[in-house]
């Protein structure tokens, strides 16, 4: 990681949504060698931070407002694939149901949402799709029809659409989405994987049940404003957990997971 310029670095910043004032002086640096999770009720601005990191909204021009990813002040995700790979589930509907799978991948080295009859792809661009689905655990699936995937296999495709730029860190918003268990456990430990492998993350999510044993700062987002911030067994404990919450709720880890529950089951 380059010390001078870190992922996301933002400070003084105001973000208006509408006449809505989301984030007001708001501040958070992010190193791209982090594995950050980012948590925190409805409304708390978790969407917005993911649309400033992708450049759909930025931050207010004020005098000393700093609104940087990866050192560049006016940024395109697009331009930044290499560095911040994205994954939102919501991008799984934008493919052709009846195009093979590896479409989803290799039409992300054109930028583009499924392949046209016009893109021509080198040897080293489908041995990099190729690499990608392997990470993802999907090459055994590239040539099957994308609409005849489940959930959970779309879902690593579009991992493995992130990965085909081998990018240094990513960006996950709620990637566990209407997965069910074993699909959620699947993909997490792929992410676990990547964690080891050196990868940054950024994992926005409602589940502290998912946030990977690997992951080493948690933040937790209400009312637009950083309510914690610290190493996971410091930021998700019961205490803290119930304030944000506004109701008792009781921590318990296992295997290096959190599970939270009501601080006093029902009778
Ligand atoms: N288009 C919009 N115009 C005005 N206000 C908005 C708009 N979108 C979101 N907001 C407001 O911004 C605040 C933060 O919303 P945001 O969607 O970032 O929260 P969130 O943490 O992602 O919530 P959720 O968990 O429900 O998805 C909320 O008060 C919301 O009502």
């Amino acid at each position: 990681m380059n010390a001078e310029h870190p992922l996301l670095e933002l400070r003084h910043a105001d973000v208006w949504r509408g006449d809505n004032r989301v984030f007001h002086d708001f501040a958070l640096t992010v190193r791209d060698d982090e594995s950050v999770a980012i948590l925190g009720p409805n409304g708390a601005g978790k969407s917005t931070l993911i649309k400033l990191i992708t450049g759909e909204l930025r931050a207010a021009a004020e005098p000393g407002t700093v609104a940087r990813l990866f050192g560049e002040d006016l940024w395109s995700l697009e331009d930044l694939r290499h560095k911040l790979g994205l994954v939102a589930p919501e991008e799984a509907q934008r493919f052709d149901p009846e195009e093979p799978a590896e479409g989803v991948v290799l039409s992300s080295l054109r930028g583009a949402f499924g392949v046209t009859r016009w893109m021509r792809f080198s040897k080293q661009e489908r041995a990099r799709a190729a690499a990608a689905m392997q990470k993802a655990g999907v090459l055994d699936l590239a040539k099957r029809d994308y609409g005849t995937l489940s959930s959970g296999q779309r879902r690593r495709f579009l991992l493995a659409r992130a990965l085909v730029h081998e990018p240094q860190a990513l960006l996950l918003d709620e990637p566990t989405t209407a997965l069910d268990f074993p699909s959620s456990f699947a993909f997490i430990e792929i992410v676990r994987e990547l964690i080891r492998s050196g990868h940054g993350v950024l994992w926005v999510t409602h589940h502290p049940s998912e946030i990977p044993p690997e992951t080493t700062r948690v933040i937790l987002l209400k009312d637009g404003r950083i309510f914690a911030d610290g190493a996971p067994k410091q930021v998700l404990a019961s205490k803290v957990l119930s304030e944000l919450y506004g109701l008792p709720l009781k921590v318990r880890w296992s295997g290096g997971f959190c599970h939270v529950g009501p601080a006093s089951p029902p009778p």
